[in-house]
């Protein structure tokens, strides 16, 4: 291998967004391959407001793996960070880069290390799918430094060894991932159902309601169902064969009541202040799903009637007295404004919504959601510069 003493550091960094699922992922028939047991569909979320952003650098001077989470060096012994650093160092091929001096051949990859700094722009490990962007991200990363020429779906299928909804974040757009039937994984990938310019009308709120970690890993929440829930079967065999091909159908459509009443079914969780709206209005006014922690989230057909759910969501769930305005709604915060809500007065005049019966004695709920997010769907992973690297260039450490 040639360079400059051995001493040069070589870097890629890249971002991926999250997804959330409309049919979810729950169950798996094999745990170490990551196969699960019901096809699922996601929407992928803008990367602006969540995602992972990766560097993974490359040095001869770098004498093990090493990886820092958002600032906090981790292991990197797990079987699933080791499938995935594996796989792709199989597929590494020559890097050449004439400005530095540094000739990479693809035998050599087996032998040089690698550090991995990450961040998440959002809460890590608090049901809002930070593995699925961060393995997706690592992947991705991965593939660059190492010159991988395989496509998203080859990639797929190695971030779905990280974690199974990873799968889902090489694409932008509604993505599918296809259960696969062979017993090695190869046909367990995610594929693009239509990109995120197709129905990109849609508003996305998420109600964080906490931020802590999570009490229930969803690794752990499904291994528990898979073992003893028969109605989990019967939901992979019947029930979700169907809803795939009939969510397809209301996404090719761009078919909102449709889409809303499948991702509501697929959630285990009714949303009062949702559901009623959606009864006194005669059909469902936005969709809302959960994942395996309590946060909920809603999609809105347009940003009009996203300012009337948001208008609701604040009516009912507003910010602790107080406390301003600036924070409780993150993300794409010009919805606030369209909703007509400048300051913490004017959630505290905003009138009860029309379904509500009795409009004199009407509970509110403030603090139970620390803050909302407003995104949309989003583009899959991205590249990003050299100036934009976590790792610094001489050292090969953190930044
Ligand atoms: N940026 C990242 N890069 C690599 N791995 C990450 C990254 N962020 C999170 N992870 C991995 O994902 C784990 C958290 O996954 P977990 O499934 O518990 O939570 P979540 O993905 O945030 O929630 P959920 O999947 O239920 O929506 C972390 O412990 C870490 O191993
Ligand atoms: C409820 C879900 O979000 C489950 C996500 O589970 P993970 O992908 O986090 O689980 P592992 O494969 O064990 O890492 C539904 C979904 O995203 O489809």
């Amino acid at each position: 291998m040639a360079g400059a003493q051995g001493g040069w550091v070589l870097t890629a960094t890249a971002r991926s967004p999250t997804n959330i699922a409309v049919i979810k992922y729950w169950g798996k028939r094999d745990e170490t391959l990551i196969l699960p047991v019901n096809d699922s569909i996601s929407v992928t979320l803008d990367p602006d407001h969540l995602s992972a952003t990766t560097t993974v650098a490359v040095s001869p001077s770098f004498d093990r793996d090493r990886m820092w989470l958002n600032g906090t060096e981790i292991s990197l012994s797990g079987g699933r960070f080791q499938n995935c650093l594996r796989e792709i160092r199989q597929r590494a091929r020559d890097v050449e880069n004439k400005e530095k001096g540094i000739h990479i051949r693809k035998e050599d990859w087996e032998k040089l290390h690698v550090h991995i700094a990450s961040y998440n722009n959002f809460p890590t490990a608090a049901g809002l799918a930070s593995s699925a962007a961060g393995f997706a991200c690592l992947v991705f990363t991965l593939a660059k430094l190492m010159n991988v020429s395989e496509d998203a779906a080859a990639l797929s299928s190695i971030a779905r060894q990280g974690s199974g909804s990873a799968c889902r974040s090489l694409y932008g757009g509604f993505v599918k991932w296809v259960k696969g039937e062979a017993a090695n994984g190869s046909d367990s990938i995610a594929v693009q159902l239509v990109d995120e310019s197709y129905w990109n009308d849609l508003v996305v709120i998420i109600a964080v309601v906490s931020s802590r970690q999570k009490e229930t890993s969803s690794t752990s929440g499904m291994r528990d169902s898979v073992v003893t829930s028969a109605l989990l079967q019967h939901r992979a065999e019947v029930i979700v064969p169907s809803r795939i091909l009939q969510m397809e159908e209301a996404i090719k459509n761009r078919n909102f009541g449709s889409f809303a009443r499948l991702t509501c079914a697929d959630s285990n969780q009714v949303i009062n202040t949702v559901e009623r709206w959606s009864q006194f209005e005669g059909a469902p006014q936005v969709a809302y799903t959960f994942d395996a922690g309590p946060n909920a989230v809603l999609i809105a057909p347009n940003r009009e009637v996203a300012s009337l759910l948001l208008q609701r969501l604040l009516f009912f769930f507003p910010p602790p007295p107080d406390t301003k305005l600036e924070g409780y709604m993150v993300g794409d915060t010009s919805i606030l404004q369209e909703a007509g809500v400048h300051s913490a007065e004017d959630v505290a005049s905003l009138p009860p919504p029309p379904e509500t019966k009795d409009k004199n004695n009407v509970q509110k709920y403030p603090g139970s959601i620390s803050y909302f997010i407003c995104t949309r769907p989003g583009k899959g992973p991205i590249l990003l510069s050299e100036d934009q690297s976590l790792i610094h260039p001489v050292t090969g450490m953190p930044k």
